[in-house]
């Protein structure tokens, strides 16, 4: 197997200053579990998160966001009606979308709904590997919400899934592989004391919408987002005593982390 080239941090440093510059509005229909660390790591990394959840709202709030981002993990028939108006009001209006299908291929519910999601146009997936290995329909492996594969394993799987679907894919894990089916980064950066942490993959889901929300590269985009992730969760684990203490720690790496810093780690 090859091994995709390393994501540049000049490459991490343009978007994170984009980002900064244009602030952009996140809508954010995520899980009942990470609401609080989601809109947390938005605001600290220099976006905007409103969670607008009630499906009356739904269709008006998607058209106005710079992005949206749909996350499955507690789906239920109200979250998921708001879904589908979120969804078809942003394709109208051009917003792109950002899937995390959480535990999809774990219960049939969720595995549906995923199915519906996946001709709908998402701008980008992020998942880990077993999340990857079954929305690419070639089975299902997770536990629960964890994965119980390994983030290379699921390359192949993810670079058909973008192919099928025009989206920009992520599979995360010890190392993240970012592929529009053509060209593949690497991220390597992270920490296992991230998978301790409830909603660090959520989170990340939140960033990776944050960073499309813009016409340039999506690949480059959804990739920076994992670079950004990771890094601020290996600087947040060295300063931190354990999980209680890396949710606040994740937090002030992703406030502090600049453009500048970033470019001077590619000299
Ligand atoms: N073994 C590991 N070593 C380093 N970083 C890791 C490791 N496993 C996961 N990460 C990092 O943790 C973050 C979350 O990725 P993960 O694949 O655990 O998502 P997830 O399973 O969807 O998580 P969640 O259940 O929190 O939503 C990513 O930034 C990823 O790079
Ligand atoms: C623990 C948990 N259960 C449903 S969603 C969720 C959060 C993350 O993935
Ligand atoms: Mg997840």
């Amino acid at each position: 197997m090859s091994h995709p080239p390393t994501l540049p941090f000049v490459v991490i440093a343009d978007e994170l200053e984009r980002l900064r510059a244009e602030h952009p509005l996140v809508h954010v229909l995520t899980n009942e579990v990470v609401q609080e660390i989601t809109a947390n790591a938005l605001l600290a990394v220099g976006a905007a998160p409103a969670m607008i959840v009630a499906e009356e709202e739904a269709a008006e709030f998607a058209a106005l966001a710079g992005a949206l981002l749909i996350n499955i993990g507690t789906l239920y028939p109200a979250r998921w009606a708001a879904m589908q108006q979120a969804v078809t009001a942003a394709n109208a209006a051009g917003v792109p979308w950002t899937l995390d299908p959480v535990a999809v291929g774990v219960l049939g519910y969720r595995t549906a709904a995923c199915r519906e999601l996946l001709t709908q146009h998402p701008a980008a997936i992020r998942g880990n590997a077993s999340e990857i290995l079954a929305l690419a329909g070639w089975g299902a492996s997770g536990r629960g919400v964890d994965s119980t594969a390994g983030s290379a394993s699921a390359l192949a799987a993810a670079e058909q899934l973008a192919r099928t679907t025009g989206a920009v894919v992520a599979v995360t894990g010890e190392i993240d592989y970012i592929t529009d089916g053509e060209t593949t980064w690497a991220t390597p950066w992270g920490h296992p004391l991230m998978t301790r942490v409830v909603g660090t993959g959520c989170a990340l889901s939140a960033l990776v919408a944050a960073f499309t929300a813009h016409t340039g590269n999506r690949l480059n985009a959804v990739a920076a987002a994992c670079a950004v992730a990771g890094i601020c969760g290996e600087r947040a684990q060295s300063a931190c005593d354990g999980p209680g203490s890396f949710r606040f720690s994740f937090l002030d790496a992703l406030y502090v982390l600049s453009p500048k810093q970033l470019r001077e780690l590619s000299l």
